[in-house]
């Protein structure tokens, strides 16, 4: 049997070539759009506005597309972590965050990730493959709690700006209005910062920026980032520099605090250098320890005098709560524990 292409993560203008080469009218996409981003439904049936004869044209070689996730871990803190498994047997990760009146879905991009930051687990695990746009949409289709979604952060594995055409894809669909109608404030995608992804992702999306920095100084930023080597946070803060981030997008940087690596005030100082002017704010992140990795995270003592330093000289800072320490935290943890534990089953079917 040929394998059916997913409808979900196809634009209106994807759509409308669709049903025009299958010979269907051109308002037939915008029907199509709407049973997939508004109503949501989980089979070409269900449409029941497109004729039997259109639905069943189009049930030849496409499908919605839409899977569950296969396996979930629930923290005590009310976090979800959701683990998917793509057509070709790869594992990613998401994960659901209740806070207040919030509810946001962290998304993975990638499997695994070429950029190889020392502290990451989804770098350690290298990189496998690139989501489709399809693939990224359905981790916010299939979750249960999607209807409840306020927010969507690209904060899962891989580097959204290695895999640009189809992050901008899914943004599309998610702000469009024949989409989810999603406001682009709703949203997020985190980034090491890649020079040619950079500037596309802010001339075509209104999306909030979110920037991993971990340090202000380029040669310890190489150490702990690889992807400095190619594109310097100097460099790169020239580049914000060119756009008004005052308005309605937004503009963050994310530093993990580690003990005696980037914590003390020097470094703070710094940062208040390096991004002195820009219209921005700074996440403190807590450190999740990874296996196999001579870094650890700072005590909270110090974390606040880091971030109260920061913000009375103007760099506004906070200090990102840390949740579902009891399911894996650290991105990349649960996929890579799926993968181990396969590996050994078919090791031991072997043997
Ligand atoms: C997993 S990355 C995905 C998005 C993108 N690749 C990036 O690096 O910004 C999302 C955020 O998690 C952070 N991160 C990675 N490993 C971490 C760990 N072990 N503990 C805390 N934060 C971590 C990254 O630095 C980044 O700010
Ligand atoms: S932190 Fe982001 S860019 Fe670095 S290895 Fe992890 S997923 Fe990739």
């Amino acid at each position: 049997m040929t394998k059916k292409t997913p409808l979900l993560g196809k634009t209106l203008g994807e759509l409308k070539a669709i049903v025009q080469d299958l010979g269907m009218p051109k308002f037939t996409a915008g029907q199509i759009a709407s049973w997939l981003y508004d109503k949501k439904v989980s089979s070409i049936e269900e449409m029941t506005n497109l004729s039997l004869k259109n639905r069943e044209r189009l049930m030849e070689n496409y499908e919605v597309g839409a899977s569950a996730p296969v396996h979930e871990m629930r923290s005590v803190d009310g976090t979800v972590k959701y683990l998917f498994c793509t057509p070709e047997g790869d594992y990613i990760e998401s994960v659901y965050i209740p806070d207040d009146d919030r509810a946001t879905l962290c998304v993975s991009s990638q499997v695994g990730c070429k950029m190889n930051c020392k502290f990451c687990m989804t770098g350690k695990q290298g990189y496998t493959t690139s989501l489709t746009a399809a693939q990224i949409l359905n981790q916010i289709y299939s979750v249960p709690e999607r209807d409840t979604l306020t927010n969507v952060v690209f904060m899962g594995m891989g580097e959204p700006f290695d895999n640009l055409d189809e992050v901008l894809r899914a943004l599309e669909i998610l702000t469009a209005d024949y989409g989810y109608k999603w406001s682009p404030k709703r949203i997020t995608v985190s980034t090491v910062g890649l020079r040619k992804g950079l500037e596309r992702f802010l001339e075509e999306s209104d999306c909030h920026l979110a920037i991993s920095l971990h340090s202000p100084f380029p040669s310890q930023r190489r150490e702990l980032m690889p992807a400095e080597k190619a594109f310097s946070i100097t460099e790169m803060v020239e580049i914000l520099r060119r756009y008004d981030f005052s308005k309605q997008r937004r503009l963050s940087f994310e530093y993990i605090v580690f003990k005696g690596v980037n914590d003390s005030l020097i470094y703070a100082k710094e940062l208040v250098k390096l991004l002195r002017g820009l219209d921005c704010r700074m996440n403190l992140i807590r450190f999740h320890a990874i296996p196999n990795v001579d870094l650890e995270g700072t005590d909270m003592e110090s974390m606040i005098a880091f971030r109260d330093y920061l913000t009375q000289h103007g760099l506004f800072a906070t200090i990102r709560a840390s949740r579902g320490e009891d399911i894996f935290a650290a991105c990349g943890m649960l996929s890579t524990a799926q993968q181990q534990a396969e590996k050994k089953e078919k090791e031991s079917e072997t043997f």
